[in-house]
């Protein structure tokens, strides 16, 4: 039967990775896939992974039908055997049904990679309707850490290295970059709730416990 899962996980913790190892194990079979993607920091149309690969995709606009593109594509004669669909937080709920639509009535097993939860740890409305609609929810397997070694769980946005909390809910970005730039970084929950960067508790730990009284 074919399937909807949604593979979840941080930021930087493998999500583009595997969905193009998927790309490259199917197609090397001879099997074609459609692949979807918004907003990839390698630029429109691309699917890009840290680990350096990148490969063409169709870039999804806010208003696009990818039911409909996938039937018009199929009666063209075209093929599509199966369907990739990276940094899907950023679909709207509207095509994360199209994609439910496109396993259910078109017969094709639909991957979709994403972030759950944005930089004030609130879901995107995409990712919720994964949750709500997908077949399986697969959280990755190689996890990202923590400055403090722990798992990291949850997303924070910096700026100069300091956890912001107010802003728009989608700002592309990385989580290297210029320290003057706004960035990501990942945290353990208890560090998000604290707002405790690696930067904040580098400074902290050097601050002096006590100023002296002279
Ligand atoms: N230089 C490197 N050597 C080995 N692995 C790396 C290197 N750079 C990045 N990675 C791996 O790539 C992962 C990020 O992959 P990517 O697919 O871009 O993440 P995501 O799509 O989840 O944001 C890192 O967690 C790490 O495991
Ligand atoms: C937490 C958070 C992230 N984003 C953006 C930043 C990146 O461009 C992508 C995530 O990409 P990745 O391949 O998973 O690293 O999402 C955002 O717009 N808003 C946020 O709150």
């Amino acid at each position: 039967m074919p399937e909807l899962v949604f593979f979840s996980g941080t930021m930087d913790c493998g999500k583009s990775t595997l969905a193009l190892q998927i790309e490259h194990n199917r197609s090397a079979r001879g099997l074609v896939g459609m692949i979807f993607t918004r907003n990839d920091r390698a630029g429109e149309g691309k699917l890009s992974s840290r680990l350096g690969l990148v490969t063409d995709a169709v870039e999804v606009g806010e208003h696009a039908d990818l039911y409909a593109h996938l039937v018009d594509h199929l009666s063209q004669g075209r093929r599509a055997d199966y369907v990739i669909a990276d940094e899907a937080q950023f679909l709207v709920p509207e095509q994360i049904d199209q994609l439910a639509r496109v396993v259910d009535d078109l017969d094709l097993d639909v991957y979709a990679f994403g972030i759950t939860t944005d930089f004030r740890s609130k879901l995107f409305p995409g990712s919720q309707r994964l949750v709500e609609l997908a077949d399986r929810v697969e959280v990755l397997q190689v996890e990202a850490l923590c400055w403090c070694g722990a798992r990291a769980t949850h997303n924070a946005r910096t700026v100069g290295g300091v956890m912001v909390v107010e802003g728009a809910q989608v700002v592309v970005g990385d989580v290297t970059g210029s320290p003057d730039e706004v960035g990501y970084e990942v945290l353990c929950r208890r560090h998000h709730r604290r707002r405790m960067t690696a930067a904040t508790a580098r400074a902290a730990a050097l601050a002096p416990d006590f100023l002296p009284i002279t």
